[in-house]
């Protein structure tokens, strides 16, 4: 497989656990998509829209020979199949998949934005980012992202 890629997920609907592993083994099932290390997973607060249960959330390596848009239908497709329900634009949520990173690729359409716009305010994506790749580096991001976790102050809402 000759991509890789960084995937987020979150889920702060029904069985949290449940969605997330499910949505890991449509991922890995999938012919052209080889999941190659996941985080642990996190109980974090809601950020942006407060008003909401807590989200669980983790990062997932994958090395793909799907285009970053092809990536980006299958995983639209699992959120579905997961009965992904969004009433309200920011809030919660059954399943979201994400793409943070593509290789090492500036994406910018209105489809898909790589590196993913809010990554760098999010330490519910950083820290379980940080926990599979220390080294990590972000194209859109100059300071190591061990800088940038200890300078979010939502840090203490991931456990
Ligand atoms: N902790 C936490 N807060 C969030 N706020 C939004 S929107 N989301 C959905 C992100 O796409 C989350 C999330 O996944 N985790």
């Amino acid at each position: 497989m000759k991509n890789e890629a960084y995937v987020a997920l979150g889920s702060n609907i029904g069985n949290r656990e449940e969605y997330l592993l499910k949505a890991i083994q449509k991922i890995q099932f999938h012919p052209s998509i080889n999941v190659e290390n996941v985080s642990s997973i996190y109980e974090t607060e809601p950020v942006g829209y407060t008003d909401q249960t807590e989200f669980l959330n983790m990062v997932i390596k994958v090395s793909t020979d799907l285009s970053a848009f092809d990536l980006l239908e299958v995983l639209q497709d699992i959120e579905i199949h997961l009965d992904r329900k969004r009433e309200v634009r920011w809030g919660p949520r059954t399943l979201d998949l994400d793409i943070l990173l593509y290789n090492h690729e500036n994406i910018v359409t209105e489809l898909l934005v790589v590196p993913h716009p809010r990554m760098h305010e999010r330490a519910f994506v950083l820290i379980p980012l940080c926990e599979i790749n220390k080294s990590i580096s972000i194209p859109t991001i100059e300071e190591p992202l061990s800088t940038i976790i200890d300078q979010l102050s939502d840090k203490e809402g991931v456990r």
